[in-house]
């Protein structure tokens, strides 16, 4: 049946971003938790109808890629959104809490959202537009997932004016202001997998130095960060479009990645669309392949557990890492 706000009660917030905030409730007459997105928005009665109704869509977005979906619905100027819980969180936290994301695993995201933007693509003739770490959910069964597509063209032209990133993962023609496509998805992905490798947001490209720094630690160290690395202070987000635009893309170092993965990333960050590699060349780029086998979850949710320190022997009172 229809989700309406007095059958939700809040546990607590899971984040906020630029435009949203999001929490996970519980709704009472199924005891289902979910996580709710509200978004606050100033539009005509006729434009939030709108939204709403092009937000039923998702209930037809059904594949083990994309976050399942309950239910959307407006009050006043909130528009809410009830998706599924991701219990293991996006990319970005997983992100701070670790060094960097391991090329296995990342290997697997890969996997994920080629698949993830092939099914929006094929079955609903959309692109994502917003792939970056926190958009890429996980859970604890080892499962990876998009959410936050552009499923509703009124939402996006009613947000388009009011959001703005810290950090930006466009394209160079979407920065333009040049037409863009699925392409720009390809680019995101490049840049995303680059920052979860490396351990940083990659623009302005780390140094040598940087990469060796980061490499020396174990991945899953949970210890905390060297000061001021990973949290860098970066470029205002004008000078980062601006260096997005003129200058060379990054590019993983083949002294700590495979060259499949740094020919992968490569391929994703050519700044002219027509070098860049499409969704299809990528479903058949040896990285892909390489772990477009594995079917089971068991390693991403062993990993992601870890991660969390959800490990059981991280936990146990005999242990006296800390
Ligand atoms: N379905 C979900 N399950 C669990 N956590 C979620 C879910 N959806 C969002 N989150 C968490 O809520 C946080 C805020 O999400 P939101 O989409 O509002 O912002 P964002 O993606 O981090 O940034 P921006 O608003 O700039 O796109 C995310 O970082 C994520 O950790
Ligand atoms: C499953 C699922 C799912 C798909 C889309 C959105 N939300 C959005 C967002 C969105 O949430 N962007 O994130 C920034 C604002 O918080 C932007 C455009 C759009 F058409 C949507 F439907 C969502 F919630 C959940
Ligand atoms: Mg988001």
């Amino acid at each position: 049946g229809e989700l309406k706000q007095d059958d939700l009660v809040n546990i607590y917030e899971l984040g906020q971003g630029n435009g949203g905030v999001v929490y996970k409730v519980r709704h009472k007459p199924t005891d289902k938790i979910m996580a709710r997105k509200i978004i606050y928005l100033e539009v005509k009665p006729a434009m939030k109808n709108q939204i709403i109704r092009e937000l039923k869509v998702l209930h037809q977005c059904n594949s083990p890629y994309i976050v399942g979906f309950y239910g959307a619905f407006a009050v006043e100027a909130q528009i809410s959104i009830c998706m599924e819980y991701m219990d293991g969180g996006s990319l970005d936290l997983i992100l701070k809490k670790v060094m960097r994301i391991p090329e296995h695993i990342l290997g697997k995201i890969t996997v994920a959202v080629l698949r993830g933007l092939s099914y929006l693509r094929e079955r609903h003739r959309i692109m994502h537009r917003d792939i970056k770490p926190s958009n890429i959910l996980v859970n604890f069964q080892g499962e990876i997932k998009l959410c936050d597509f552009g499923v509703s063209a009124q939402l996006i032209d009613s947000t388009l004016h009011t959001f703005i990133g810290t950090r930006s993962y466009m394209s160079p023609e979407r920065l333009e202001g040049a037409h863009y496509g699925i392409m720009s998805d390809i680019w995101s992905l490049g840049l995303s997998l680059v920052e979860m490798a490396v351990g940083r947001y990659p623009i302005p490209p780390p140094s040598t130095q940087d990469i060796d720094n980061l490499i020396k630690e174990d991945p899953l160290g949970n210890r905390p960060r060297p000061e001021g690395f990973g949290c860098y202070k970066g470029l205002a987000i004008f000078e980062l479009m601006e260096w997005i635009v003129n200058e060379a893309p990054p590019s993983l170092p083949r002294s700590h990645f495979s060259s499949e993965f740094c020919d992968f990333v490569d391929r994703c960050l050519k700044k002219s669309t027509s070098e860049r590699a499409d969704l299809n060349t990528l479903l058949h780029h040896p990285f892909y392949k390489r772990y477009e086998a594995e079917s089971d979850n068991q390693e991403v949710s062993s990993w992601i557990r870890q991660a969390c320190g959800y490990d059981l022997d991280m936990n146990s009172e005999n242990n006296n890492r800390r």
